[in-house]
């Protein structure tokens, strides 16, 4: 029924196409001259029309999405149409307005506004306000005054994100008046209103991110009861996943008590480690969920690598040669930029050749591994001559000339000299001096008549080391003759290179499985890290790869990893459906791409779930084993948008050990900055640094026993707990107590064990250097550094995460027992860098320590020694610097030499004993008839005598 007609005025006949404009049933039906037409549905305008008169015609603005105006029209017709429009759309906006209410009030006001309701909000209430925004007098003059105030209140925050923010607040406001008396009471103390927040923010994603000992397992066990107990999820639909078994364990003991404690009869939730969580859904599946021996014993997935690669090495002989090449990665010395990275290289790889020999380079090996496989006896570093001797001929060289090889047999050597095409040097070596040098040993093999061959860096590099090598010993007519394949095999195996190369592999498939790597990233990865075989390893990773699943397929059975990979197929495919509204995960910071592939699929399986995720970056400590820090410090970008909630009051322990902990977690500037109080206040440093010394000798065992003895003369009941970078300490040190009294509970902890976990007082030892150190220098390859996950620059930066671990187990005091003569970087920096710790030992005395720092490496310390000579000192770095100092006989400090006398490095001392510079001995006061005079303490010597003098008065 056509209603309402408005025609054009007798200006629209040249401006305008419209016929007419009609309103027909619910439609606005705008007619053109060429019979077209365009419709316009009224109910769904959400807006009012608005008249504009001008001279001789007027114009409708129907105030739609497109801002459609209708113009040209004849003024009276067009006045009846637009209030006929108004009144229809009165109505329906009215009911617009109570269906907003309703939406607000389900989505906004009776719960926490989730991320995925704003689009709904946005549709159906702030589109509305901000309509009413634009065009007020019009909806005040058609609308309901209640429905008016409602709009006028909602559009005072016309921006959709400060609206959102002001209605969650709202929300959050009144749940804190509404649950109070839960809060109070839920734990045995009253949560914190930023715990209270975490419990009530029930966003689609939430992260709750705090520091150690601000009550996480608090927040997990409250959220989780408070969610049943409101009503808002049924105990079978809320999951909690915690990181280990021990942890599941409390969480549900403390969710029973907690239950308890508030008075509330509910049935716990499912509380589950993830491996249980696949487990229980592949048997829900009617999966296989048979574990395979591999899952419980290292040694066989050992055994059975070492058997897949001894079969593929017998029918294959490249293979063979493969493993051989990819036993250790290539190293560029070119690719150095500073002597510094050059030693940590060489400190972090241990060249150890076919023929047992530790060498000093890569390319060193690759040369010693040849000539082995080609049967060529040879010797590394023989003594030529020695300085002495070298010294009468030319000064080039400053110490005893030892070639890189001897090949007896043949008496020939062979040097293999660092330098490219152009003669170019390593960056941090001197380009003139290394090639004097190289002229220098040419000369002396010469003048001796002794045969030199040579290799150079860009043989290396040119892939033509194997091909010169084999040149140059034909030429010499030194006998070629390769070892066959099972004397290769028996030497790899028995030389313990193809165990190592099995762990490395393995490691690699931890990370692989853990990572959910497909071979395309495996790929890529390796080559992203530079590794000049890349291909080969990736070639051979995958193989190991396969070969390892096919291994469990034929056994018909799963590892731990397959339990998450399987679990997570499994709801994809949709043969298990998720019964869970809300997830809720401990120990984010920790967690891998394979745990979060499962979440993310959980998830989107079910409906409508929220995830909660707690964790603190500044204990992430778990890379090793795949946890990817990046899910919870790029969380927005890699999980998605969410609510955050700190959690910043720490209830454990003082402001001492949280000031020394947070300042030193927090110098990696990757970490988020958090500003720390604690419940507790002291006023004297809680962390207290203590040398290992007894009686002058190192023994840690003692010095524990001691400081457990005089905590329990204070507090015969406190808690105490050993810990340790390293197992093996521990043990030591729990062997040393065994038969000791003592009232205390005492824990032994490895650091990484430690996790969750609290003591009264905690002693912290191990902070050695070195591989077994703390921080530990035992680096990851680069292979398998390029499959784990990736993780930021600061050095050592999970190893600090540890040691900020570690302290902040202690609920009143940590001990930090160490060495003040080899102490590790971290005890160096807490010295230098004066953090507020109490330093109990005079030893850690800064310039002390200063005057123990090698002058020759990078990071080692002088330490001292005794050997068959007598007393000295020595560098801590072995592996890659040889400094040797005199004991100053004044006052026993380290003595450095220079050309004629050796100087004392103590401030106080500096005294300045007279040497030999011919052959570096002490020089002796001599008499003859013409007087004193120095002589050379060599003289008497039967070989190798010196027999220099100087006068009295050089020094
Ligand atoms: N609101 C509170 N008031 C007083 N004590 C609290 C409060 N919340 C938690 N605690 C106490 O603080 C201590 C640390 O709590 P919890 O173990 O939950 O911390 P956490 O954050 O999980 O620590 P970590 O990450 O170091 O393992 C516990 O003894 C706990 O009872």
């Amino acid at each position: 029924m056509v209603q309402y007609v408005a025609t054009p005025s007798w200006l629209g006949r040249f401006f305008t196409r419209i016929k007419w404009v009609s309103i027909e049933q619910d439609v606005l039906v705008v007619h053109f001259r060429d019979m077209t037409k365009q419709q316009f549905l009224l109910s769904d305008f959400s807006n009012f029309s608005v008249l504009q008169n001008s001279l001789f015609s007027a114009k409708i603005y129907l105030c739609d999405p497109n801002n459609t105006c209708v113009s040209f029209l004849k003024k009276a017709e067009a006045d009846v149409l637009n209030k006929a429009l108004n009144k229809y759309f009165s109505n329906t906006l009215e009911q617009k307005v109570n269906n907003a209410k309703i939406l607000l009030k389900r989505y906004a006001l009776d719960e926490f506004l989730r991320d995925s309701s704003i689009e709904i909000l946005n549709k159906a209430v702030f589109s509305l306000s901000k309509n009413y925004a634009h065009n007020q007098t019009v909806w005040q003059q058609h609308l309901s005054p209640i429905s008016v105030k409602f709009l006028s209140i909602l559009s005072s925050t016309p921006k959709t994100a400060d609206a959102v923010a002001q209605l969650r607040h709202k929300y959050e406001q009144k749940q804190l008046t509404l649950r109070d008396n839960f809060y109070n009471n839920v734990e045995s103390n009253p949560l914190t209103t930023e715990q209270r927040l975490a419990v009530i923010r029930d966003n689609d994603k939430n992260l709750v991110l705090a520091a150690a000992g601000t009550g996480k397992t608090s927040v997990m066990v409250a959220k989780s009861l408070d969610l049943i107990a409101r009503g808002i999820a049924l105990p079978e639909q809320v999951l909690v996943l915690a990181y280990n078994k021990m942890a599941a364990q409390e969480l549900k003991e403390r969710f029973i008590k907690r239950a308890a404690h508030a008075n509330l009869s509910i049935k716990p939730p499912a509380i589950l480690t993830f491996h249980a969580l696949g487990l229980k859904l592949l048997q829900d599946a009617k999966k296989s969920t048979k574990l395979s021996t591999f899952a419980t014993d290292e040694i066989q997935q050992k055994t059975w690598l070492t058997a897949w690669l001894y079969k593929q090495m017998q029918t294959d002989s490249t293979f063979l040669k493969n493993v051989v090449d990819l036993l250790h990665e290539p190293v560029d010395i070119f690719s150095f930029k500073s002597s510094a990275e050059y030693e940590r290289c060489l400190r972090d790889n241990e060249y150890r050749s076919l023929a047992g020999r530790k060498v000093k380079s890569y390319q060193e090996l690759l040369i010693s591994n040849w000539l082995y496989l080609q049967s060529v006896e040879h010797e590394y570093e023989p003594h030529y001559k020695n300085k002495l001797e070298i010294s009468a001929e030319d000064i080039t060289l400053n110490a005893q000339y030892n070639p890189n090889f001897h090949l007896s047999k043949y008496n020939i050597y062979l040097e293999h000299f660092d330098i490219d095409r152009e003669g170019n040097t390593r960056a941090d070596i001197n380009k003139k001096r290394y090639n004097e040098q190289i002229a220098f040993k040419r000369k002396l093999h010469k003048n001796n008549n002794t045969i030199l061959l040579e290799t150079f860096h860009y043989n290396w590099f040119e892939g033509k080391l194997e091909q010169r090598l084999s040149k140059l010993l034909k030429q010499h007519s030194v006998a070629l003759v390769p070892l066959n394949d099972d004397e290769v095999f028996s030497t790899l195996n028995n030389s313990g290179l193809l165990q190592q190369g099995v762990e490395k592999y393995l490691k690699c498939l931890q990370a692989i499985r853990a990572e959910q790597l497909t071979n395309t990233q495996i790929k890529q990865r390796i080559k992203q890290s530079g590794l000049k075989n890349h291909q080969r390893y990736a070639a051979m990773l995958i193989a190991i790869h396969n070969a390892y699943m096919q291994e469990l397929h034929t056994q018909n059975a799963i590892d731990f990893d397959d339990m998450i990979i399987h679990a997570t197929k499994a709801v994809k495919k949709g043969e298990f459906s998720v019964p869970w509204s809300h997830i809720l995960v401990d120990e984010f910071q920790d967690i891998s791409g394979a745990r979060m592939a499962f979440l993310n699929t959980l998830i989107n399986k079910g409906k409508s779930v929220r995830f909660t995720a707690v964790g603190d970056d500044w204990q992430a400590i778990y890379r090793f084993s795949g946890g990817n820090l990046a899910f919870t410090t790029r969380f927005n970008e890699l999980v998605g948008g969410h609510s955050l909630t700190m959690l910043q009051k720490t209830f454990r322990y003082n402001n001492s050990i949280s000031d020394v902990a947070g300042r030193f977690v927090m110098q990696n500037p990757e970490q988020y900055k958090k500003l720390i109080s604690t419940h507790t206040q002291v006023t004297t440093p809680h962390v207290i640094l203590l040398d290992d010394l007894y009686q002058g000798t190192k023994s840690i065992e003692i010095k524990v026993q001691q400081s457990i003895s005089r905590i329990q003369k204070n507090d015969a009941s406190a808690s105490i707990a050993i810990l340790s970078r390293y197992r093996y300490m521990l043990n030591s040190v729990q062997q040393h107590l065994k038969d000791k009294k003592h009232t205390n509970s005492l824990y032994f902890w490895t650091l990484h064990s430690a996790k969750g976990l609290e003591a009264d007082y905690c002693i912290i030892i191990g902070f050695e250097q070195g591989k077994l150190g703390f921080p530990s220098d035992n680096q990851n390859n680069v292979l398998v550094e390029s499959l784990l996950p990736e993780q930021d620059e600061f050095t050592h930066s999970e190893e600090r995460r540890l040691l900020y671990v570690g302290i902040t187990r202690a609920k009143h005091k940590a001990y930090l027992i160490a060495d003040p003569y080899a102490c590790s970087a971290f005890v160096k920096e807490l010295v230098n860098d004066d953090y507020p710790i109490q330093i109990a030992s005079t030893l850690f005395n800064k310039s002390q320590l200063k005057q123990r720092e090698c002058n020759t490496c990078s990071d080692g310390l002088i330490v001292p020694k005794t050997g068959q000579y007598g007393n000295y000192y020595s560098c801590t770095n072995t592996q890659i610097c040889e400094t040797k100092l005199r004991v100053c006989k004044s006052c026993s400090s380290p003595s450095v030499d220079k050309s004629t006398y050796s100087q004392c490095v103590n401030m106080e001392c500096k005294t300045q004993h007279p040497i030999c510079e011919k052959c570096g001995r002490e020089m002796r006061k001599r008499k003859s008839k013409h007087g004193e005079f120095l002589g050379c303490s060599g003289f008497e010597l039967k070989e190798d005598s010196c027999k220099n003098t100087r006068k009295l008065t050089v020094t």
